[in-house]
């Protein structure tokens, strides 16, 4: 097997993790009662360009090899990096929907009786989920050896994260007042102790 083949199988088996995570989360939130949301056009490009990124472009080239004259070739360094980058996404991935349980949401909603969480990961930054979309952006730049399915996964988090943190912050302070602007000044927002 090519060491870039590798890396494509890699990244399709963290895809699958990733959906096995997800798929109980969403089934859930279908049963519990949503009383506010500030969903908007601009949220739901932002998710559809971060889908996009994440999983349509880089599944469609892990498929067909297009586009080809944007490989270059594949390193096995690269491959150790990007898997150990996906595996952490996915554990935190998972903590995260573990401590949002009923709370969770694909978008920007509140639920009935929604509880501030500021345990597990979220005791350290506010966007942990989000943070996971990053390391599993870098961990496709490093496991897809293709200058356009490689960093798509950066742009759609990037897309997602700058159309969505200052919205969601907004809306989470307007649900919860000085209990969340407390949680906002001893936490950062997607890297501990730094940003
Ligand atoms: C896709 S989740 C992402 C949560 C968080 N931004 C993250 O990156 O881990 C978005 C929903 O989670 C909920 N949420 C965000 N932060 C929360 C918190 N600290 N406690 C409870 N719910 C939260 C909000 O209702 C929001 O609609």
């Amino acid at each position: 097997m090519s060491v870039a083949a590798a890396g494509e199988i890699v990244w399709m088996i963290g895809i699958v993790v990733w959906y096995v995570i997800r798929y109980p989360f969403e089934r859930r939130a279908k049963r519990v009662r949503i009383v506010s949301h500030r969903r908007s056009g601009l949220d739901r490009f932002a998710l559809a360009a971060a889908l996009f990124g994440l999983a349509i472009l880089p599944a469609f080239y892990v498929v067909t090899g297009i586009p080809r004259a944007a490989d270059y070739p594949a390193r096995s360094w690269a491959i150790f990096v990007g898997a150990s980058m996906f595996a952490l996404a996915m554990w935190i991935f998972r903590r995260t929907h573990k401590e949002l349980g009923r709370n969770w949401s694909i978008t920007l909603e509140i639920r009935d009786r929604h509880e501030l969480v500021c345990g597990g990961p979220y005791a350290l930054i506010r966007h942990p989920m989000y943070t996971s979309f990053l390391l599993m952006g870098l961990g496709q730049a490093f496991l897809l050896s293709n200058w356009i399915a490689g960093p798509a996964g950066i742009i759609g988090f990037a897309v997602l994260f700058f159309a969505r943190a200052d919205k969601e912050e907004r809306m989470m302070l307007e649900i919860f007042g000085s209990r969340y602007s407390d949680y906002m000044r001893r936490t950062k927002r997607i890297i501990p102790y730094l940003y």
